[in-house]
């Protein structure tokens, strides 16, 4: 017990958290502990002591702990800080002149094929300079945090020359060094081929083998490696080159699979030992099986299906249900299929639509996802031990959050110890 507690959250309605560092999957989605009148005794930025509110204060005072700060939680919900382990946060421009042609059923490949989608945002972050692309992240990284989310994963692939590449990972390292949200950040050369390299897709994935992956990784800018594996964008075999390359430099493998057309890479996620696949909407039986098999976390991204106007979704039930599979849930913040900061509005359509339950969605968003990002065993529940991330919603249970949908029910965030967000604000930041 701590000498000094740096603040204690106390008068919680309800807190509302999975338990354990490891993913959770099938059944055990379910499990989350639900606590009424509870308190957690924050000290050095960690969870020092979490229990109902009578059980933390009789601890306090028979350790004879002094509490620094109170924070009232006002009744409120308290669940762990969101985590959103899939985005791709830094990129220059919008994509809003595109709306009109996605509408009047122009699929999401043709405009890539057509020099659009990616490839328009390639050019406009291209001519972005670093700083621009900084005040451009810096801006969505406040929304996440006032939709109640404490750490983030983000994305290069927007530059394709080495040069640009490792101008949005410095970006995100510094937005990581100067923000409270914790970022994380993959190395995704292979998002697309860039038009000066069309009809010569193998020499690129020989720029991104020799020259761009030891560049990111002797700057040490990335932890993990991820390719766009789709018809028409990197092939399975241009895939597994780059990912086990991307190994040999010490990246651990993602993978967009499995996407729009059955390609195999929720197979090759498990072959290659990837910790994620994401989008997995066209994933086959065998390739689930594969990946229940090899332990791959599926990264759901329900905005993006939403966005794109399909009628079809993730397949979250089968995943859950019949192979067991850790579901993790995520914004897919991006500049075309999901141009969306907001995890509530995940949450909502993972209700919706992925006929997830509350209780398995609070698990998806997450220890989860925390695992998919590799960090289990420091964020993702509210356990002593693990960081103080905690987000604090103005809801009076789970089920309310995916079921009052469309507006912001963050009150308060607090990331590492300290309050961030406080009556809907930012503080202190
Ligand atoms: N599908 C590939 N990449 C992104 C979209 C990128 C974009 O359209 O700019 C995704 O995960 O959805
Ligand atoms: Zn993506």
């Amino acid at each position: 017990m701590p000498h000094r507690v740096d603040v204690l959250l106390h008068n919680i309605g309800t807190l509302v958290t999975p338990l354990g560092n490891h993913p959770r999957g099938g059944n055990a989605m379910k499990d989350i502990q639900v606590m009424e009148q509870a308190a957690v005794a924050i000290a050095g930025g960690r969870i020092a002591v979490v229990g109902t509110e009578e059980e933390v204060r009789n601890a306090l005072q028979s350790a004879g702990s002094e509490i620094v700060t109170s924070v009232d939680a006002g009744g409120r919900l308290v669940t762990p800080g969101l985590v959103d382990p899939h985005t791709h946060l830094v990129h220059g421009g919008s994509r809003e002149h595109e709306l009109a042609l996605k509408r009047s059923g122009v699929p999401y490949l043709e405009i890539l094929a057509m020099g659009g989608g990616i490839l328009s945002t390639v050019t406009a972050t291209r001519k972005a300079t670093e700083d621009e692309l900084y005040t451009k992240a810096l801006k969505s990284l406040n929304e996440m945090m006032l939709q109640g989310v404490t750490t983030i994963e983000a994305k290069s692939g927007y530059g394709l020359t080495v040069d640009d590449e490792l101008k949005q990972l410095r970006v995100a390292r510094r937005l990581h060094e100067a923000h409270p949200l914790d970022l994380v950040s993959t190395f995704m050369g292979a998002h697309a081929v860039p038009p000066e390299y069309k009809g010569r897709e193998d020499e690129f994935v020989d720029l991104i083998v020799n020259e761009m992956l030891p560049r990111v990784t002797d700057e040490g800018l990335a932890e993990f490696c991820d390719v766009f594996c789709e018809q028409g964008v990197f092939s399975v075999e241009q895939s597994r080159r780059i990912l086990m390359e991307g190994k040999r430099n010490g990246l651990i493998p993602k993978i967009h699979a499995d996407e729009i057309v059955s390609l195999g890479g929720a197979q090759l996620a498990g072959e290659v030992g990837a910790i994620s696949a994401e989008h997995l909407l066209a994933a086959s039986d065998e390739g689930l099986a594969e990946m229940a098999n090899a332990g791959v976390i599926p990264v759901l991204l329900p905005g993006t299906s939403f966005n794109l106007g399909l009628i079809q979704h993730a397949r979250a039930r089968d995943m859950i249900d019949k192979y067991e599979l850790p579901v993790a849930l995520s914004t897919d913040y991006n500049p075309g299929s999901s141009p969306t900061e907001s995890m509530q509005l995940i949450i909502s359509l993972a209700s919706l639509n992925l006929k997830m339950t509350p209780e398995e969605i609070l698990t998806a968003c997450t220890i989860n996802a925390a695992n998919a990002l590799g960090r289990g065993f420091e964020i993702g529940t509210i356990e002593a031990g693990k960081a103080a991330d905690l987000a604090i919603f103005d809801a009076p249970n789970l089920a309310y959050l995916p079921y009052h949908f469309g507006i912001n029910h963050t009150f308060g965030v607090i990331k590492s110890g300290r309050v961030v967000v406080w009556e809907r604000g930012v503080v202190n930041a």
